[in-house]
């Protein structure tokens, strides 16, 4: 049952629980036959570039695969978006066990992973650093991963986990499709008003939630858990799971779908 697991969270963290005065807070559950169908909102169009993936890091909280945002050549617009949304990173979310591990929930389902695609409001702001202030700043798609077959196009960044193992280590990392981890229907999806699920917290995203998960091996996800919050210099090495916050109360906000 979810509430046994939602309380573990990323032992580094000792940030707040709860956001002070936070009122649009991620993640949440998302209660489907609460969900209110909204036929305005579009079809979702991103149009990436795999030759602005340039380098992926581990940051102490998850591995980013991170890519140029200097030029409008990865791009997200269309579903709720008004404006045209660069790609700047995708992470990931997971568990020590399978049993769980995303941030959201579906029905109060977890899932082993969750994917976020995150991408900054380009036509309002110049940079990552200054949209991610502002109430409109950003668009995460967040994509729920389950054990099931081998994810082909996901091998090439598994292979490459190991050379950044510890916390601080970067290698370069180049074409990579990050269209390749969407599911293959990305027209159903939930978007709510909600806010980073790390420091700083700021409540700058919508939130764009597939409702078809994507499938990665045992053995793929297994990866994810050999990498390290600590860096190479620390005596007591950690390892990289339950990297996901708890989840907060909806405070009135409608998850709005895209399907009926
Ligand atoms: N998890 S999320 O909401 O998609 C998201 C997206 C873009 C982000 O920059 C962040 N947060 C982030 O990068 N925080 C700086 C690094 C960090 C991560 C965790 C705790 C403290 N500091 C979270
Ligand atoms: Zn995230």
């Amino acid at each position: 049952e979810a509430g046994e697991y939602t309380m573990k969270m990323h032992p580094m963290w000792q940030g707040p629980l709860v956001a002070p005065g936070g009122n649009r807070q991620s993640p949440i559950d998302i209660r489907v036959r609460k969900s209110v169908f909204d036929p305005h909102l579009k079809p979702l169009t991103p149009d990436y570039d795999p030759r602005t993936c340039s380098q992926i890091w581990n940051n102490g909280y998850s591995f980013l695969v991170e890519y140029d945002d200097t030029t409008d050549k990865s791009t997200l617009k269309g579903g709720p978006l008004e404006d045209n949304f660069r790609l700047c990173q995708f992470h990931f979310h997971w568990g020590e066990s399978n049993a769980w591990g995303s941030e959201h929930t579906v029905d109060r389902r977890l899932f082993p992973a969750e994917l976020h695609m995150v991408h900054w409001n380009s036509d309002k702001y110049s940079r990552f650093e200054e949209a991610v202030m502002e109430e409109n700043g950003l668009a995460v798609i967040g994509v729920f991963l389950k054990i099931g077959k081998r994810h082909e196009g996901l091998q090439k960044l598994v292979d490459v986990l190991p050379a950044v193992r510890h916390k601080d280590s970067v290698v370069e990392f180049t074409r990579f499709d990050p269209a390749c981890l969407l599911p293959t229907n990305i027209d159903d999806y939930w978007t709510y008003a909600g806010s980073l699920t790390t420091p700083p917290l700021t409540e700058a995203v919508t939130w764009i939630i597939m409702k078809q998960h994507i499938e990665v091996s045992h053995d793929q996800l297994a990866v994810f858990r050999s990498l390290l919050f600590t860096s190479a210099e620390e005596e007591v090495q950690k390892s990289m799971v339950n990297n996901f916050r708890v989840q907060q109360s909806l405070q009135g906000r409608t998850v709005r779908s895209s399907f009926t």
